[in-house]
């Protein structure tokens, strides 16, 4: 094979999904990305659009071409628990959870103590198990809100409430940590990120929203090598272990609190919090839309509930939306909860890779194909920001190209229908 090194790195970057272990990197692709032509409406990244066979070739290249530094046993270990203690954290403070912790940031959005603790005690444990000169942490929160004297009191409580979770762990024995520690450790995760080395990328809460509504939030813990989301942890406090549309409400209130971890080619699992029943998942295999059903975030600003609509009943989709908060999402469809998700966000919105780097892992190495509304594979080697076209698809392989056409078609009408 002729083509060299950094040209196939460079494609297979740009165009492999990369829940696809490097072995069978080429025999997926070409049947995922590159649908047959009776799919004519759906978009595909142009480049694949013109030479699907090339860019086949290319893919079975970089599959013998390409190997991994390491297996990321020990980062995936560590990433579980960091994120199992930020759990900690965030559900006592959900618990005594009172509207007075919303602090108002500059771009609105309810920040909590939670956000904050669990930033600082994520970033704490990975630079004191995993040390290293080049620690790079890509995440949501900075510090800014919290050194102003106003928030003196609020960083005593977190402060306190890391040093707690800290030594209810026990596998630290350290002198407690100070404000000025933990403002440090939150400023950690200030990393631009990109496509060279290695980045961790955290949501210390992702959704927020429904943290304060007492609903479904994440603590998404991904991490980045050369580009490439590789190891993915998501912890999910209010999940329950059952699937999410069990009739027997006493089987879905009586265990909550899932975490799912992904490492690259070795699969999803998930486990209950505290440790117990892991399972190797994965997404639904249905074929058939009328039986599948759809995820969708709570939050209209969120996402687009309209389109998702029309999207369903294009699909044939008879079940009614699953509406829940935060990357809890991608974690029930890795485990077969649903077939779909779909989130088409209002114009403007810029997506950030904290808010899919992990669950992205996690439901392709469980299986299912995630891209944008036109069929690219997401690419978090760009920085902070995640730049879509439109908005982001997740299904099974089976179901993906006619969800593409439902996407297309649907945004085709919504667009005519606003230049009218
Ligand atoms: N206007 C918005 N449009 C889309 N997503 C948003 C918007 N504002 C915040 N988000 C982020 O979307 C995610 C929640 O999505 P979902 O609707 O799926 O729960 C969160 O990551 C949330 O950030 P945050 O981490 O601060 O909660
Ligand atoms: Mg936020
Ligand atoms: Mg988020
Ligand atoms: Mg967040």
């Amino acid at each position: 094979m002729a083509t060299s090194y950094s040209v196939v790195r460079a494609f297979s970057k740009r165009y492999t999904p990369s829940f696809l272990s490097p072995l069978l990197l080429s025999f997926n692709v070409c049947n995922l990305s590159f649908f047959p032509s009776s799919s004519s409406s759906v978009a595909l990244s142009s480049e694949a659009k013109k030479s699907p066979a090339r860019a086949c070739s290319s893919l079975s290249a970089s599959a013998t071409t390409m190997s991994f530094s390491s297996s990321y046993e020990k980062e995936l270990s560590v990433a579980k628990k960091a994120a199992s203690l930020a759990a900690k954290l965030c559900q006592a403070v959900q618990f005594e959870l009172l509207q007075s912790d919303v602090q108002s940031k500059l771009d609105k959005s309810p920040v909590t103590i939670a956000d904050y603790g669990s930033q600082a005690l994520v970033s704490f444990v990975l630079e004191r198990e995993l040390p290293s000169e080049s620690f790079s942490l890509v995440a949501e929160e900075d510090s800014g809100d919290l050194r102003k004297d106003s928030a003196r009191e609020t960083l005593e409580r977190i402060t306190k409430l890391v040093n707690e979770t800290i030594a209810l762990d026990g596998s630290y024995v350290i002198p407690p940590l100070t404000a000025e520690d933990v403002l440090a450790a939150i400023d950690r995760g200030k990393s631009e990120g990109g496509p060279y080395g290695r980045h961790w990328v955290l949501d210390p809460i992702d959704g927020t929203k429904g943290f304060l509504r007492g609903d479904q939030y994440a603590i998404a813990l991904a991490l980045l090598d050369e580009g490439r989301v590789v190891v993915g942890v998501l912890g999910c406090p209010n999940l329950p272990l059952v699937p999410i549309n069990t009739v027997d409400k006493l089987a879905v209130d009586s265990a909550r609190g899932c975490l799912f971890s992904a490492r690259i080619g070795a699969g999803t699992h998930m486990e209950s919090l505290d440790g117990s029943q892991t399972q190797k998942v994965h997404v639904s295999a249905t074929e058939n839309p009328a039986e599948a059903s759809f995820f969708e975030s709570f939050e209209a600003a969120h996402s687009m509930h309209d389109l998702s609509k029309n999207i369903a009943q294009k699909l044939g989709v008879q079940a009614p939306p699953v509406r829940i908060d935060s990357q809890a999402k991608y974690g029930a469809l890795s485990r077969g909860d649903g077939a779909f998700y779909l989130r088409i966000a209002h114009r403007g919105y810029r997506e950030k890779i904290w808010d899919h780097a992990a669950g992205f892992i996690v439901v392709t190495e469980a299986g299912g194909v995630v891209t944008d509304a036109a069929g690219n594979a997401l690419d978090f080697s760009r920085g902070r920001y995640l730049d879509v076209d439109t908005g982001i698809i997740v299904t099974n392989a089976k179901l993906m190209p006619l969800l593409l056409n439902a996407v297309q078609a649907a945004i085709r009408e919504s667009q005519s229908a606003a230049s009218l």
